[in-house]
């Protein structure tokens, strides 16, 4: 691991991030560190800024102050995009070309290859990645034929074929059916297992709760929780507590925190 003065180099380094879309500022301020093999949350209501942060960190929203490093370099100098592997939010797969699963996951190894045709080692990491998403069966399909949640499943396939040391996803089980959901989840826990960082914007931890090892809420474009998941006890005893947990009881009073709404 790279490191200055002792201290390893988080792989996500962002620090008072500001940035507006339009007029409205949507960034205020926002310090967000990953460090190697983390597991983070990003967690937050509607519009408090979760994916625009994560765009910010992925090059694709311009601070107007702050700044960002990954893997220690400055974004302006990064230029090492074959370690990231990013899922954006309710995108899908089909995009009016006709193109086969195998097509779609093949061009999110070409970070790596550098537009060169695929190699073996590409196309193995190919095959692996359509496997770790139970896809397989699948490769040569269109994906016009897919539901919402095998689309989802393609567009993580796609980031992991380029075999990211950091994946950012952007609320991955949104609009996914449960299958779907718990093949996700044992693909995130594999690249966790192999060591891989992430970043993930989630709506609640849901079935991804157990490996998330921190979470930062946003609230209106800042920082209002850096920490240990806001799980049972934990989030229970954080101040205004408001969020309704969709599993209570029906009869139960729902239990609130203001964190995530
Ligand atoms: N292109 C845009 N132009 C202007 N405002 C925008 C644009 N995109 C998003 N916004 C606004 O910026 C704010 C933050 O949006 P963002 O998508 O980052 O929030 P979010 O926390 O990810 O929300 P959600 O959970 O709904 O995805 C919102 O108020 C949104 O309306």
């Amino acid at each position: 691991m790279t490191e200055t003065d002792g201290r390893p180099v988080p792989v996500i380094s962002l620090r008072g991030a500001t940035a507006s879309l339009g007029s409205r500022p949507v960034l205020r301020g926002v310090d967000l560190a990953v460090g190697r093999g983390e597991v983070v949350a990003l967690l937050g209501a509607n519009g408090s800024g979760k994916s625009t942060a994560v765009r910010a960190v992925v090059g694709q929203v311009p601070l107007s102050e702050g700044r960002l490093e990954l893997f220690g370099t400055p974004l302006k100098r990064f230029r090492d995009w074959a370690r990231i592997g990013y899922v954006p939010q309710r995108t899908t797969a089909a995009s009016g070309v006709p193109a086969t699963v195998r097509e779609v996951v093949s061009a999110g190894r070409l970070a790596r290859t550098r537009l060169r045709p695929l190699g073996r080692a590409d196309r193995a990491a190919v095959d692996r990645a359509l496997e770790l998403v139970g896809m397989a069966d699948r490769a040569g399909d269109s994906v016009n034929a897919l539901s919402g949640g095998q689309h989802q499943r393609v567009l993580i396939a796609r980031a992991l074929a380029v075999q990211p040391e950091l994946l950012i996803m952007d609320e991955p089980m949104a609009g996914v059916d449960v299958a779907s959901q718990e093949i996700l989840a044992g693909t995130l826990r594999e690249q966790v297992a192999g060591g891989a960082t992430v970043l993930l914007v989630l709506h609640e931890l849901g079935p991804l709760e157990p490996l998330i090892d921190r979470a930062v809420v946003l609230r209106d474009g800042c920082v209002v929780h850096d920490g240990p998941p806001p799980r049972a006890v934990g989030q229970h005893a954080l101040p205004g507590h408001d969020h309704v947990h969709p599993h209570a009881a029906h009869d139960a009073e729902p239990i609130r925190t203001g964190l995530l709404s």
